[in-house]
């Protein structure tokens, strides 16, 4: 028998209300990888997060983490995950040190064990020279750093990250690029949501686009970035409305561009060139935007 993946969804449907939240979802995460799930805000990212790690459950379908049923075994399931929300668990009055060390004492470890497995995770996570501030005096990528640390105690093989950096600075967003990246190089699956393209391109062996409760694509970033183009032009014309197109770096497309708009007689103020976003990427697999389009 081979083994298990560490995450397999089936078919996953959830409602809220009138509203199918989720309307039949299903992927497999192999062991070991970092799987992102790209979507706008609305998409149900979070609620399939909150179905994933037990927190809620779905109305049908089924879902296994490393082999175990959440709806049968989701004691088992808890021991086996991590989850780190959107807004950071930890507590401001105590420091970074004793917020982990209190966790590790949470969780059975004696003081000197569990000041130790602290140490070690401040040092990994570049928190060791903040280690005894107040968690009040962090930034918000610091928090969210400590918070997944305080996730990583008992080292549990999967681990889930909603939205891990949105709101962050570029340079914050980088340390916990490496923090992801490290993890992966030791052997976790991170299963992470996203509304960056670009987040998931640099980490995500594999990537499914999440659009209104369906996936409507998947596949590696590589796959992702052929369907959608390599390159977007951006364009603001005279009376301040802007054009994007994409235009994979051939300047014939370019120029088509160009040609169109001085036929129609608008001036060109400004031009740039840009990897593809979000929008870019719903707008080539949806055939709309992130925003033109409401839940049904
Ligand atoms: N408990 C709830 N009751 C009713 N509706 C809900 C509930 N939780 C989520 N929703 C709705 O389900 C939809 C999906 O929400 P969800 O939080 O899963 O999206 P998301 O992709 O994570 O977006 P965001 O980036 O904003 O977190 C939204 O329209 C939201 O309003």
């Amino acid at each position: 028998m081979t083994a298990p993946h560490a995450i397999s969804v089936h078919d996953i449907h959830k409602r809220y209300g009138d509203r199918d939240v989720l309307r039949g979802v299903s992927f497999d995460v192999p062991r070991g990888q970092v799987f992102a799930l790209l979507g706008p805000n609305g998409a149900g990212k979070t609620t399939l997060i909150r179905i994933l790690t037990t927190l809620i459950r779905a109305d049908s379908g089924t879902a296994h983490v490393l082999g175990h049923d959440l709806a049968r075994e989701a004691p088992r399931v808890r021991e086996l995950i991590s989850v780190t929300g959107q807004y950071a668990s930890v507590d401001e009055e105590l420091t970074g040190l004793e917020n982990l060390v209190m966790i590790g004492r949470l969780l059975g470890r004696t003081r000197s064990a569990a000041s130790e497995r602290a140490g070690e995770l401040l040092a990994e996570f570049g928190l060791t020279d903040a280690a005894s501030r107040r968690v009040g005096h962090y930034s918000g990528g610091m928090r969210r750093r400590l918070d997944l640390a305080a996730g990583l105690i008992d080292s549990p093989p999967v681990i889930f990250l909603d939205e891990p950096t949105t709101g962050m600075d570029t340079r914050s967003r980088g340390a916990l690029w490496d923090v992801v990246t490290r993890l992966a190089g030791q052997g976790k699956t991170v299963f992470l949501t996203t509304q960056y393209l670009e987040e998931a391109d640099v980490l995500a062996d594999r990537v499914a686009v999440l659009d209104a409760g369906a996936i409507v694509a998947s596949g590696t970033a590589a796959d992702l970035k052929r369907q959608v183009g390599s390159e977007s032009i951006e364009l603001v014309l005279d009376d301040g409305t802007t054009v994007r197109e994409v235009t994979d770096g051939d300047p014939e497309r370019v120029r088509e561009v160009l040609n169109r708009l001085h036929h129609r007689g608008r001036v060109v103020r400004t031009f740039s060139v840009q990897a593809p976003t979000l929008d870019d990427a719903f707008l080539a697999l949806t055939g709309h935007t992130t925003t033109d389009r409401k839940l049904p």
